[in-house]
């Protein structure tokens, strides 16, 4: 009987000790982390910081210098069935724009040995089906965008490799990718999205894997990555907010309270109902109270430059 064992049900990626070099650069540098299926995961850094070549070691199409890069247990080249494994998407603009975005499925369909109704029920799920017979030469950045998910997903894959999916979408796209993409992290898939722009991917992600100079900076749940938020809060009379909430645990860890140089304080250890309820029981007047949660543009930042001075 053969013997399967758990990871070649679990259609995990597993990057380890992946170094790729080309001549004297390295684009990727002993690189190790692990992307879970049923969330969707950003792989972040700025340009230049390996993400493609990452992605490419992982679907074969380069191959590592040394350490291994596997989906569900394997090499992509070891993979029984590649395309019903692994979707992949690498540039919005790969299309022959002659072809319709019928013809352009059905031609991928055809490479997958996937019926051409296949090709329509792409359409369908991608909201393409009127655009179904335009020839791709005329479509926007948006509609290529889908076009490419649809391409990826023909072989229905339990793992989606998405290189810069959200390049130039506008808000009401980056809203249906982002519903979109957890609806297949949802059906259980490992879905890996790679943005060099953070602020827009902040909204996309439960995990992130973040890279810089092809090394790994922080990899994890984004929510722990960013810690618990801060609150701000504008009082008139704020010398005496800040001893009241300084005083408030007298017999455990007190809050840390900093003035925030344009009249506010910053509270870290409280939420604001705690902040609220302080300054009510104390009759300190509050003009303002907002939850201050750090952006994944700061996480970015602060653990860049944390690395940059060590
Ligand atoms: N075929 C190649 N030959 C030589 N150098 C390469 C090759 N491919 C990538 N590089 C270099 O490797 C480094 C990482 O490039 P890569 O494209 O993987 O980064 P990236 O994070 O995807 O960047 P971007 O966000 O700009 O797409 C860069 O310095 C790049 O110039």
């Amino acid at each position: 009987m053969a013997s399967v064992t758990a990871t070649d049900d679990r259609p995990a990626i597993e990057v380890s000790h992946l170094t790729k070099r080309y001549g004297t650069v390295t684009a990727v540098r002993d690189l190790t982390f692990t992307v879970e299926p049923g969330v969707v995961t950003g792989f972040l850094g700025p340009n230049g910081a390996g993400k493609t070549t990452t992605m490419r070691m992982l679907t074969g199409l380069v191959t590592p210098t040394s350490g291994t890069a596997t989906i569900a247990g394997r090499p992509y080249g070891q993979l029984r069935n590649p395309s019903r494994t692994v979707g992949a998407v690498f540039d919005a603009s790969a299309f022959h724009p002659g072809h319709t975005a019928r013809d352009h499925l059905r031609v991928y369909a055809a490479m997958g040995g996937y019926p051409d109704s296949r090709a329509d029920d792409l359409l369908s799920l991608l909201g393409l089906t009127e655009a179904a017979d335009r020839r791709t030469g005329t479509f926007s950045t948006g509609m290529r965008q889908r076009l490419n998910l649809a391409t990826a997903l023909l072989g229905d894959p339990r793992v989606l490799l998405l290189d810069e999916p959200s390049n130039g979408l506008d808000p009401e796209g980056m809203l249906w990718l982002r519903g979109f993409l957890r609806r297949l992290a949802g059906e259980g898939r490992t879905v890996l999205v790679s943005s060099h722009v953070l602020s827009e991917i902040q909204q996309l992600v439960d995990d992130v894997v973040v890279i810089r100079r092809g090394e790994l900076v922080a990899a994890g749940p984004w929510s722990r990555l960013a810690g618990p938020p801060a609150v701000l809060v504008l009082s008139p009379d704020a010398d005496r907010l800040a001893a009241v909430l300084r005083g408030s645990r007298p017999d455990g860890d007190p809050p840390r309270v900093d003035a925030t140089g344009d009249g506010r304080l910053r509270v870290h250890g409280l939420d604001a109902a705690g902040v609220a309820d302080l300054a009510a029981a104390h009759q300190v007047p509050v003009h303002e109270l907002v939850t201050e949660t750090t952006s994944l543009e700061q996480l970015f930042l602060h653990l860049t430059t944390e690395r940059t001075a060590s």
